[in-house]
């Protein structure tokens, strides 16, 4: 049985179809932002959770029987400040001259859902390490990454020029890029969707 991703992200298509997970993508359109206001002060593992699950269940609710998997991606900066996708390309500059020299957590969450009920959760924390960055490294960034960059939360793609932004980063790539692929790969095979 083939799952489906409640998802509009390109990522996250990218990271099943490149692990070869048999699947089919159905973005949720759910209210995130009403979600997010709701949950204000809340820590962010539990926001994304939180959001996760609420797109895996609204899907889940149209698929009975079917396995859904939705998930969300938080930056929380050292100050607990969360910070979303930007606005605009002052927005990126803005996020990009706030995480400058110091550590941000790229918090991803994965929520499996199954007839309308969540089965199977899991919250992950890439920590990311920033280089002090100059205003004109910033300017040539942008330049280069917007928009490729307006949708990913963090204002980089770490797998393109992002890479140039960090120090270090502790965690898995995976978890960067959108959701714990690995413990989501290990349910599927529990789950018999991909060979044990
Ligand atoms: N390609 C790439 N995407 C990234 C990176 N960092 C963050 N992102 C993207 C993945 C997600 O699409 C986006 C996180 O935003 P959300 O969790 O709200 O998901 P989004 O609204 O994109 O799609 P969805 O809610 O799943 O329909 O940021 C990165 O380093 N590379």
């Amino acid at each position: 049985m083939t799952l489906i991703l409640a998802s509009q992200s390109a990522s996250r298509t990218a990271m099943l179809s490149a692990a070869g997970v048999p699947f089919t993508a159905e973005p949720a359109h759910a209210d995130e932002a009403a979600l997010k206001a709701a949950m204000a002060g809340a820590p962010p593992r539990d926001i994304a959770d939180a959001l996760a699950e609420l797109k895996a269940l609204k899907v889940s609710a149209r698929h009975p029987g079917r396995l859904v998997l939705g998930s969300d991606s938080l930056a929380v900066l050292d100050d607990g400040t969360i910070l979303d996708k930007p606005r605009d390309r002052d927005d990126a500059r803005d996020h990009l001259l706030r995480m400058s020299g110091k550590r941000h957590d790229l918090v991803s969450a994965a929520v499996i859902a199954e007839n309308g009920r969540p089965v199977w959760r899991h919250v992950e924390a890439a920590r990311m390490f920033v280089r002090p960055l100059s205003y004109s490294f910033v300017d040539a960034y942008l330049d280069a990454e917007w928009p490729a960059i307006a949708g990913c939360v963090g204002c980089y793609r770490i797998e393109g020029p992002g890479a140039q932004l960090f120090s270090r980063i502790e965690g898995s790539q995976f978890t960067v890029l959108g959701m714990p692929l690995l413990p989501v790969l290990g349910y599927l095979r529990d789950r018999g969707v991909l060979p044990a």
